[in-house]
C-alpha cells in the first residue's frame, strides 16, 4: 500500500478536469468584467487562487465521501478507497491548498473575491458534500450555487464589486448544473440506490427527472438569452448561445423518447462541452469586435 500516495494520488484528489473547466469559466469571468485586458497580475493570482480553492474543495469532497466512493464502481478506483492516499494526508493536502488560495486572494486580489471564494469552498467542500448531497434530492440544484459562483469571483477580482452582468454568468452555470448531472445521474442511478443517495432518479424515477433535465434546460435557453438582451453580449454570442442551447435542447427531448442509459451519458458529455463552448463563446464575443476596431483604428 502507497500511505503517503505519489503525486498522480494527490493529482486525482483535486478532480483536475473540474477545476480546469472551473478555472475557465473563472478566467472568462475577469475578461467580461472590463473592455481592456485584464492585469497581468489579477490575471495571475486571481486563477491560481480560485484554482487552488476549487481543487482544496474537490479534495475536502473526496474525505467527506471516502464511504460512498468506495460503493460505487465509478468512484471505488479513487486514491482514498484505494489506501493509495490516508485520510489524514487528504485533509493536510486540502488544507494546504485551502490556505494557500486564501493567502493569494487575500493578498495579491481583493478580499471580497477572497470570502466569496471560501463560501464556494465551504458551499462544496462541506454543505454539499457533508449534508446536501445525503439530504435531499435537491443537493445539485443548491449545491450547484457552488459550482456557479467561479465566474462571479473572476469578476469581483477584477472590479473588487459584485455586479448583475456576474450574477447572469452565475445563473447560466446554476441552471446547467442539474441538466449535467442528472444525465450522468440516470446512468449511475442503482450506484446511487446502493449507495443510498438521494438523487433524483433514486427517489423520484428516472421518467421524472428526465423531464426536470428538459425544464431546466428550457430555463437554460431562456437564461442564455439575456447577455444579449440586456447588451452584454453581441450577434456573434446570440449565434453561439443559440447553436449550444438548440443542441442540448435536442438532447433533452430525445431522453423523452428514447430512455437508454446510451443517450444519457452522451447529453451528460454534450453537457461539458456545452459549457465550455458557450463560455468561450461569451469571450470571443466579447473581445473580437474590440480587436477588430482596434486593428480599423492601427489602418
Ligand atoms: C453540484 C454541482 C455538480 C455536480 C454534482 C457534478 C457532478 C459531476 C459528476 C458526478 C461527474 C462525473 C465525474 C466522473 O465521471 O468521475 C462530473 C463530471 C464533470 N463535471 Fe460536473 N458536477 C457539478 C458541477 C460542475 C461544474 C460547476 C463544472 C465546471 C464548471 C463541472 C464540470 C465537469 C467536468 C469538466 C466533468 C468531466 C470530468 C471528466 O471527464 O473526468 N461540473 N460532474
Ligand atoms: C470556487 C470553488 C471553491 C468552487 C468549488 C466548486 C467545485 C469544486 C465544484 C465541483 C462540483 C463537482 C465536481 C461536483 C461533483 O459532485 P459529487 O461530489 O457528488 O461527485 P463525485 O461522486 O464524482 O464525487
Amino acid at each position: 500500500m502507497r500511505v503517503l500516495g505519489q503525486w498522480e494520488d494527490y493529482l486525482a484528489l483535486c478532480k483536475p478536469k473540474v477545476v480546469a473547466l472551473i478555472v475557465f469559466t473563472a478566467v472568462v469571468g475577469m475578461f467580461l468584467a472590463t473592455p481592456g485586458m485584464v492585469p497581468w497580475s489579477i490575471l495571475l493570482f486571481a486563477t491560481l487562487g480560485i484554482g487552488l480553492a476549487s481543487a482544496s474543495a474537490a479534495a475536502i469532497n473526496h474525505v467527506v465521501d471516502h464511504k460512498i466512493d468506495s460503493v460505487m464502481a465509478r468512484t471505488r478506483r479513487r486514491p482514498l478507497p484505494r489506501g493509495y492516499v490516508n485520510t489524514q494526508s487528504a485533509i493536510a493536502f486540502s488544507f494546504i491548498l485551502g490556505a494557500l488560495a486564501m493567502f493569494v486572494l487575500a493578498e495579491y486580489v481583493n478580499v471580497l473575491t477572497a470570502l466569496l471564494t471560501l463560501f464556494s469552498l465551504i458551499g462544496y467542500g462541506f454543505i454539499y458534500s457533508l449534508y446536501l448531497k445525503r439530504a435531499t434530492p435537491l443537493n445539485i440544484v443548491i449545491g450547484g450555487a457552488a459550482g456557479a459562483a467561479p465566474p462571479v469571483l473572476g469578476w469581483t477580482a477584477v472590479t473588487g464589486a459584485l455586479e448583475p452582468h456576474a450574477l447572469l454568468l452565475f445563473l447560466i452555470i446554476f441552471a446547467w448544473t442539474p441538466p449535467h448531472f442528472w444525465a450522468l445521474a440516470i446512468y449511475r442511478r442503482d450506484e446511487y440506490a446502493s449507495a443510498d443517495i438521494p438523487m433524483l432518479p433514486v427517489t423520484h424515477g428516472v421518467e421524472f427527472t428526465r423531464l426536470q433535465i428538459l425544464l431546466y434546460t428550457i430555463v437554460l435557453f431562456i437564461v442564455c438569452l439575456f447577455p444579449y438582451l440586456i447588451y452584454m453580449s453581441g450577434l456573434l454570442y446570440l449565434i453561439g448561445a443559440l447553436l449550444l442551447n438548440g443542441g442540448f435542447l435536442y438532447y433533452a427531448i430525445r431522453m423523452q423518447f428514447d430512455h437508454s442509459d446510451r443517450l444519457a451519458m452522451k447529453t451528460f458529455k454534450f453537457s461539458v462541452w456545452y459549457l465550455m463552448a458557450l463560455f468561450a463563446v461569451l469571450l470571443v464575443d466579447h473581445h473580437v469586435p474590440t480587436a477588430i476596431s482596434m486593428l480599423g483604428l492601427a489602418g
